[in-house]
């Protein structure tokens, strides 16, 4: 567990950030928020870069106490990962990285199983200048990981890279995230759905929430809720690939979905992102269309917005929204518990 409750204030400023949770160390935690909301002020403090009041205990370890810094930064075995991989640029890749092993007692990992699953064998003995960006950052991630961390710490660490390199990097980061837990900045939300299943939202300088993310996106009490209901994720399990048609032939909840594809998916099940505004609502299936995709839902909840309303659509366990016309609800004569049948127009694979 890390239990967590600063106050950080600033020289010269006025503004006060305090940060009150609770988590379980297992997994990605994903750190999610608007621009400025705190999220990198809150790892710095965890990482007692940051000068701040408070208590933090980690596995009933305690690191802050008051004023007190009870174990300093350096103590603390925080492997750290910023937007930036920092890399010494007068030092080869090699050299980098032997910095961090220097510092480590027996680390679990080693510089050449790192260098196989990362895929930089072949850089070991270039200069880091020399280095792409993506290369760079999985030299970041390595030499974090090096320094035998009991936690990972990222601040947005694929912001910066292009998708092939996040395509490589993701599936490597939830694979560790089994044996370390990640703390995890993002604004993406691919990367908020794809790596966790815990979230801490931070809002206006303090924890607003903490929750599984489907939950928190859900919640309408919250900050979020308006960039949530612009779309929401689900989880698609897959039956067939129709290669003549580009078509992954799935399953969510229990409906038949279809979902064009260029090529075969990874594994038995995919996301896909379904935006709001890409929801057809009916009360019958339509007939002798071009839509692949009809789910029966039920609507469980709405917000009325000045001319529109956001629907909340319930299949068996997930939801989608779908963004209406006042006029179509009216018209529709809607409510909470109305049977609907939602077509969907397209959507996004993100995994
Ligand atoms: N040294 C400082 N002095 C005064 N205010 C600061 C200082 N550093 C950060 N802040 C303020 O604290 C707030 C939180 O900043 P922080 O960088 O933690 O936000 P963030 O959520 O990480 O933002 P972003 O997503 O844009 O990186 C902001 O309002 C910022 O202006």
């Amino acid at each position: 567990m890390l239990k967590f409750d600063v106050i950080k204030k600033f020289k010269h400023s006025r503004k006060e950030l305090h940060f009150q949770g609770e988590i379980k160390l297992s997994g990605v935690c994903a750190i999610f928020g608007d621009s400025g909301a705190g999220k990198t002020t809150l790892l710095r403090c965890l990482l007692g870069l940051e000068p701040c009041f408070g208590d933090i205990n980690i596995n009933q370890q305690a690191w802050l106490t008051g004023d007190k810094c009870l174990v300093p930064a350096e103590r603390r075995r925080i492997g750290v990962v910023f937007q930036e991989p920092r890399l010494f640029p007068h030092l080869n890749v090699q050299q980098n990285l032997q910095l961090a092993v220097n510092k480590s007692n027996q680390s679990v990992f080693t510089i050449n199983k790192l260098a196989k699953d990362l895929g930089f064998e072949s850089l070991l003995t270039q200069q880091t200048t020399q280095l792409s960006g993506g290369q760079k950052q999985r030299i970041a991630i390595a030499r974090a990981l090096l320094i035998n961390p009991q936690l990972l710490v990222m601040d947005e660490p694929l912001s910066s890279l292009d998708k092939s390199s996040k395509k490589k990097l993701l599936p490597f980061l939830k694979k560790i995230s089994e044996t370390i837990p990640i703390l995890y900045v993002t604004h993406s939300e691919h990367e908020l759905f794809y790596l966790s299943k815990q979230m801490i939202l931070i809002h206006e300088g303090a924890v607003e929430a903490i929750g599984q993310p489907h939950q928190l996106f859900l919640d309408s009490q919250l900050s979020l809720i308006k960039f949530a209901q612009q779309g929401l994720i689900l989880n698609v399990q897959v039956n067939r690939f129709d290669s003549q048609e580009a078509l992954i032939e799935g399953d969510v909840d229990g409906q038949p979905l279809y979902v064009s594809a260029e090529h075969p998916p990874l594994g038995d099940s995919i996301q896909v992102k379904i935006n709001s505004r890409d929801v057809i609502v009916a009360m019958k299936p339509i007939q002798e269309s071009s839509l692949l995709n009809c789910l029966l839902t039920e609507v469980v909840d709405y917000r009325e917005e000045p001319e529109a309303v956001v629907l909340t659509l319930k299949l068996q366990q997930q939801f989608i929204y779908a963004y209406i016309t006042l006029r179509s609800f009216n018209n529709l004569n809607l409510s909470i518990g109305s049977q609907v049948y939602a077509h969907v127009k397209t959507m996004s694979i993100i995994n």
